[in-house]
């Protein structure tokens, strides 16, 4: 697609991950073609950003993290991690980024305070130089420091994580589906905390089904669908890209046939009273409508409009994709 790659000027900074052509096909079974995960995507994230990677289950989002943090090898294409590539440089580029992910791995007998510290161990950090006691200040667990992590609840277990992430002080923090399966109070309470990391300079990329989530937590919003990118927009050009606008009227009396006008898209009798006009918001307007239903003698009793969201252009965008 045109815009994968977005338009950059001299002035911008090098972006904080660059993939290019990224292509994975996992093994078949004997005989098999193999599962096409990744089909040629190509997109940059931007310094500084909270970056959205949206996209249905299977879609391939787990796969391209996972080969960001190597742990999946690709099958062609490139990918660079604060300008190290990931195949001649794995070493830089793995420290260059913190991953949570999607599933809750501890050791249940270990304290958060020793988690961090052993993961700082495992990065080389010397004792004086680890951030432990800094980084359950900041996930909001210090009165935890001492505690096993078993006793932690869930959303406590998942901020550790991110903490865990952080240890090697990366400029680049990727959670794979931070609150997938959590109440919508610790939901809250993890995108504040991913707020909080980015206004401190994390580039952060997150992966999500949760357009609401994307919506208001993104500056940028790549989906993916069928292992191919079908859009890599800020947020806002995104949702802008939803032009489909409803009204919904309901009128005095039996609708006999639903009117098709100029500039309606659709419409529907969702009851018989009741009819729901979708309209090109960039072809006519709301007052326009009534006014069409009116002058076939209708008078109009109440009236509802709904504005098009994330929801309504990952739908038209994926069915538009699909194979
Ligand atoms: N190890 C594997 N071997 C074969 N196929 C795989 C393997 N891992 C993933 N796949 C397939 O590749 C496709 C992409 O999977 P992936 O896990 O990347 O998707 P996803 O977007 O992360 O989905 P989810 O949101 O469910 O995690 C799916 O069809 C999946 O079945």
């Amino acid at each position: 697609m045109t815009d994968a790659a977005q338009q950059t000027s001299p002035a911008d900074p090098p972006p904080a991950i660059a993939i290019r052509d990224l292509t994975k096909r996992y093994a078949g079974e004997k005989g098999e073609p193999g599962k096409l995960a990744l089909d040629g995507v190509s997109f940059d994230v931007p310094q500084g950003q909270i970056f959205g990677l949206l996209g249905p289950n299977g879609a391939g989002k787990s796969t391209l993290i996972n080969i960001l943090a190597g742990l999946v090898n690709k099958t062609s294409g490139s990918a660079e991690i604060w300008g190290f590539d990931i195949d001649h440089n794995p070493r830089n580029a793995k420290r260059m980024i913190g991953i949570v992910p999607q599933e809750i791995v501890f050791d249940p007998f270990f304290t958060p305070f020793e988690v961090l510290e052993n993961q700082g161990g495992f990065y080389g950090i010397g004792k004086r130089d680890r951030r432990s006691e800094e980084l359950l200040a900041a996930v909001h667990l210090a009165d935890k420091r001492d505690a096993y992590a078993r006793t932690l609840s869930g959303g406590m277990k998942r901020r550790l994580l991110i903490a865990k992430a952080m240890v090697h002080t990366p400029p680049i923090l990727v959670l794979d589906e931070p609150t997938a399966g959590v109440d919508v109070e610790l939901r809250r309470q993890l995108w504040d905390l991913v707020g909080e990391l980015n206004a401190e300079g994390v580039t952060v990329v997150l992966t999500t089904h949760y357009l609401e989530e994307a919506e208001q937590l993104c500056d940028r919003i790549a989906i993916i669908n069928h292992g191919k990118l079908i859009a890599n927009k800020p947020t806002r050009e995104l949702v802008g890209m939803a032009r489909e606008k409803i009204v919904r009227v309901t009128l005095d009396r039996d609708i006999a046939d639903p009117p098709m006008e100029e500039g309606f898209l659709k419409v529907e009798a969702t009851d018989p009273r009741t009819l729901e006009v979708t309209y090109d918001r960039d072809a006519t307007s709301a007052g326009q409508v009534l006014a069409r239903i009116q002058a076939r003698g209708y008078a109009i009793e109440d009236v509802t409009t709904r504005e098009a969201d994330l929801e309504d252009v990952f739908v038209s965008l994926t069915s538009a994709a699909r194979p």
